[in-house]
């Protein structure tokens, strides 16, 4: 038996041709075409044509397995044939300048594809990504000088030969929106196209062989099965139980819709073009089929005696709906357009439910049918294609063979015709309106799942043994549609149509590339690339129970081509096992997989945690240094600008004293030179009065503030003293004490002492800044009573002043005290003076005075002390006793007087 499946060419290739690089397509070598010399009789799913003379069903069963054996022998190798068309530029597209010589003719199967400077593909070129000259290979190319006639010619013909043998046959148009695909499908009223020119094809041949009986019931009832899909055996197809079973699907199906009359001669359940459709056509589409657009077709090969009844349908799929295009559409535009449901017949083949099917007796009510069609058909205007297809529109016709009555009844068959205008894919950002984009997307999405269609099937049939990828037909009702011609009801035939303008580059390159996976493809049903695999599946099932089986078996392995039936039940059964058995395994597999995957991402979702955790905390810690040196930098700033601002403060404070110092001293020197120069007689008597006023207290204030300059100066001079005596006591006091609980003491009143004194300078200073305040005040001559008030204050102080100075001198008495008793204990305590301790301090030989003194210090203390310490004798010194010059000038100052009036003071002498 010959291999069923031609193996693949393999993927897209590149190859250098010259300097550019090459693309070529999918090989879509046509050397393995075999001439199709014996076609074959029964197609895969059409119910066979029995022959009469067939004795015994054995028979009959078995010429049709031969004959399937020999179609399968020659599709196994036959490749799904591709048309390319390219259509000629428009003039307007001419003076845009679209004609740059991108799409070159290498030969009738070879194009080249050169990308323009402008395109995205020659951008991608440049970044190296992708190639700029592709090659793509083809069943045959048809330029643009290409008229239908010829294109029918090369395309059409041999279908149209096929279809009327029995065979199911499907062409379809792909490409770029404004191509020329409904060009080429449905043509012009001047030039038709392939399914006008197919219609007066398959009519010619059937002429004089039309069927025209009026009981047409058993053959409906087999017609509705074969609508369906399904396969049935000639014999089942006449039994009376399966003839009442189908007759209500004969009603269903037949049944009357939008505008179609039932046709009288037809008999029962049969529609017909004879009234009431043509209504829906108008003047303009009331243009006869011209049925010498053909020449001569020759010999039809056609059985003798068999009879033809035609039908046909036409359906679009408009936004993933599909509409029947035979029904009148609704007069209210309220009302929606009944849309077609898909159905799957018992044994899974879809099918369109309730579509009209009409009966047709020439081309012409064909071609009728097709145009009211097209009239309800969704067309619109896009900036590309002013007659744009918003669709995918399919037209069917079916054959209904009707063979001589014989024995067992009549037989029949049905073959079809399917030829799909696909819409155009296109940018959907090129359109502006709303229900275009979406009309865009839906096609764009449909083809997009044609495409992976094709592109399964490409994979199955290119790895028979090993588990075939599910083929998403169920993703688009085009691809359901169309399923059955992809599966072996029959064959499918692309034609791929281009448009050689630059502007459209990009997309005719995506176009392209789609069609040379379809080349890949081989015809064939896909039951049997299933064969394959379940006699793979059953080797392994012998291999796991006898290798020595196996190995017996594998010898004869080498023949895996046939059918599923080939297969006895025992067989299947045992694949079903070892299918189990596989299941589980790859469940078994696939859950340690998870398992696997599941700890992977644990563990580097760890490691990335891990990661983002420290590189936080390193962030957190340079953005905490960051901060920290940008907050030290403020406050240095802060710091700079205050320490500035504080400098300027005082100097300008500075400034401001020495200012007042000299405004001072300058009304010092005008009072006294005031004193020198009294009021002029002449001046007025009120001013003179104030003048004389102001300076006698002037004057007198003066005085007084040189009084209590000189008085401070005394303070002054003799706190000097008592400084220097402090320092001397302090000096003393450094001396080494003999004992040191002594010294801590008179460290501690010494201390003292040092305090007072503090205090007292601080007193001082407070009392020249009074004065120098009450010289100010003197200066205000107008205002005594400030005057009086710094006076009084100044008084206070000076007071305080001696206070201090008493507290002070109280220290100093203490401290003598202290040193006295410290005097006694050093004496005491070198009363019995021993040898060494007398070396050691120096006093060896020494005798102690009279009053126990230390021999060597005591003269020094003495000496210290005298004058300083008040005899034991003398006579306690009151707080009024002028004893130091600074208690005089404290005394001077006495109380000041009472602050009323004193126009009567005489020793002021001033007028407040
Ligand atoms: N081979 C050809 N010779 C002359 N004119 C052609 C040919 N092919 C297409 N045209 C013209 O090109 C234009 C676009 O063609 P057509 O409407 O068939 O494109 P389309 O691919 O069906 O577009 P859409 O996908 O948008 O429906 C039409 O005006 C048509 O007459």
């Amino acid at each position: 038996m010959a291999l069923y499946f031609a193996s693949s060419r393999g993927l897209l290739t590149d190859e250098k041709e010259g300097v550019a690089a090459l693309f070529e397509s999918t090989a879509a070598d046509f050397g393995g075409l075999s001439e199709p010399a014996t076609l074959p009789e029964i197609s895969i799913i059409s119910p066979p044509a029995v022959p009469q003379a067939m004795s015994t069903e054995m028979d009959q069963v078995k010429a049709v397995m031969d004959r399937q054996g020999s179609e399968e022998e020659e599709g196994s190798t036959e490749r799904v044939r591709v048309y390319l068309r390219i259509r000629p530029l428009t003039e307007g597209e001419k003076e845009r300048g679209g004609e740059q010589g991108c799409v070159c003719i290498q030969d009738d199967k070879t194009l080249l594809l050169q990308a323009p400077r402008d395109s995205l593909n020659a951008k991608t070129t440049e970044r190296g990504v992708s190639q700029s000259v592709h090659k793509f290979t083809f069943t045959q190319i048809s330029g643009p000088d290409t008229t239908q006639q010829e294109f029918f010619e090369r395309t059409m013909k041999e279908t149209v030969r096929d279809i009327l043998l029995g065979e199911n046959r499907l062409l379809y148009t792909y490409g770029v929106t404004n191509s020329g695909k409904t060009y080429t499908v449905q043509g012009t009223s001047q030039e038709v196209g392939l399914l006008p020119r197919a219609l007066v094809s398959v009519f010619r041949k059937l002429q004089g062989r039309l069927y025209d009986s009026l009981d047409l019931k058993p053959v409906l009832c087999q017609d509705v099965r074969y609508l369906n899909g399904n396969e049935v055996q000639a014999e089942e197809m006449c039994r009376d139980s399966l003839l009442k079973e189908e007759e209500g699907m004969i009603s269903q199906n037949s049944r009357l819709r939008g505008g179609v009359s039932v046709s009288c001669d037809s008999g029962i359940g049969g529609v017909s073009l004879a009234s009431g459709i043509t209504t829906q056509l108008e003047d303009s589409d009331n243009v006869c089929l011209d049925t010498d657009i053909l020449s001569h077709s020759g010999e039809d090969g056609l059985e003798e005696g068999v009879r033809f009844s035609v039908w046909v349908s036409f359906f679009e799929i408009y936004n993933e709906f599909l509409y029947d295009l035979l029904e009148a559409p609704p007069t209210l535009q309220s009302k929606k357009r009944a849309t077609l449901r898909l159905s799957d017949d018992r044994h899974g083949n879809p099918y369109v439910k309730d579509l009209t099917w009409v009966h047709v007796r020439s081309a012409e009510e064909a071609w009728k049918v097709l145009k009211i069609g097209r009239r309800n058909q969704s067309f619109a205007s896009t900036h590309l294609n002013h007659t744009s297809s918003r669709s995918h529109s399919i037209f069917s016709l079916r054959l209904l063979h009707i063979y001589p009555e014989g024995e067992r009844g009549q037989n029949t068959r049905i073959s079809e015709l399917s030829v799909c205008d696909l819409a155009g894919s296109e940018r959907c950002k090129d359109q502006r309106s709303g229900e275009r984009m979406k009309e865009a997307n839906n096609i764009n999405t449909s083809l997009h799942t044609l495409g992976r269609c094709i592109t399964a099937l490409r994979h199955n049939q290119g790895n028979r043994s090993r588990p075939p990828l599910v083929v998403p037909f169920r993703d688009s009702k085009l691809t359901r549609v169309l399923q059955g011609f992809f599966n072996g009801r029959g064959r499918s035939c692309m034609v791929v149509n281009i448009n050689p303008c630059v502007s459209t580059y990009d997309e005719t390159l995506q176009a392209l590339k789609f069609s040379a996976i379809a080349t890949q493809l081989v015809h064939g049903p896909s039951t049997k690339t299933r064969v394959a695999y379940i006699q793979s599946l059953l080797r392994e099932h012998e291999l796991r129970t006898n290798d020595s089986i196996w190995e017996e078996e594998g010898e004869h392995s080498q023949d895996e081509e046939g059918d599923v039936t080939m297969f006895d039940s025992e067989a299947l059964l045992r694949a079903i096992e070892v299918l189990k058995g596989e299941v589980q395994r790859q469940r078994v597999e696939r859950e340690v997989l998870e398992a696997g995957v599941r700890q992977q991402v644990c563990s580097e979702m760890m490691e990335v945690i891990a990661r983002m955790e420290n590189d936080f905390s390193e962030t957190l810690e340079s953005e905490r240094a960051l901060m920290e040196q940008r907050y030290e930098d403020k406050v240095n700033n802060l710091q700079k600008s205050l320490k500035r601002f504080y400098i300027q403060e005082i100097e300008e404070r500075d400034e401001q004293i020495e200012q007042l110092a000299a405004d001072l001293r300058q009304r010092g020197e005008e009072g006294s030179g005031m004193s020198g120069s009294p009021p002029s007689p002449e001046a007025p008597r009120r001013s003179r009065r104030q003048a004389s006023s102001c300076f006698s207290s002037s004057s007198s204030l003066a005085e007084d503030l040189s009084r209590v300059r000189a008085e401070l100066e005394l303070c002054h001079s003799e706190l000097l003293e008592k400084t220097q005596e402090l320092r001397h006591y302090q000096s003393l006091l450094s001396l080494p004490a003999p004992s040191g609980t002594l010294t801590t003491t008179v460290d501690r009143k010494l201390e003292e002492g040092q305090r007072g004194l503090r205090q007292l300078r601080l007193d001082l200073q407070r009392l020249g800044r009074d004065l120098q305040s009450a010289e100010r005040a003197c200066c205000h001559s107008t205002n005594g009573e400030k005057l009086r008030l710094a006076l009084a204050s100044a008084d206070s102080t000076i007071t305080k002043q001696d206070q201090a100075l008493r507290e002070l001198q109280n220290s100093m008495l203490l401290v003598k005290m202290d040193l006295r008793k410290k005097i006694d204990v050093l004496s005491k305590l070198q009363a019995p003076p021993t040898p060494g301790s007398c070396v050691k301090r120096g006093c060896g030989g020494a005798e102690p005075d009279a009053e126990g003194d230390h021999p060597k210090k005591l003269p020094f203390l003495r000496s210290i002390l005298k004058g300083r310490t008040p005899s034991r004798n003398a006579p306690p010194r009151t707080p009024n006793t002028p004893a130091t010059p600074c208690a005089r000038v404290l005394r001077s100052r006495q109380p000041s007087p009472p602050l009323t009036p004193a126009p009567h003071h005489k020793s002021r002498g001033c007028v407040f």
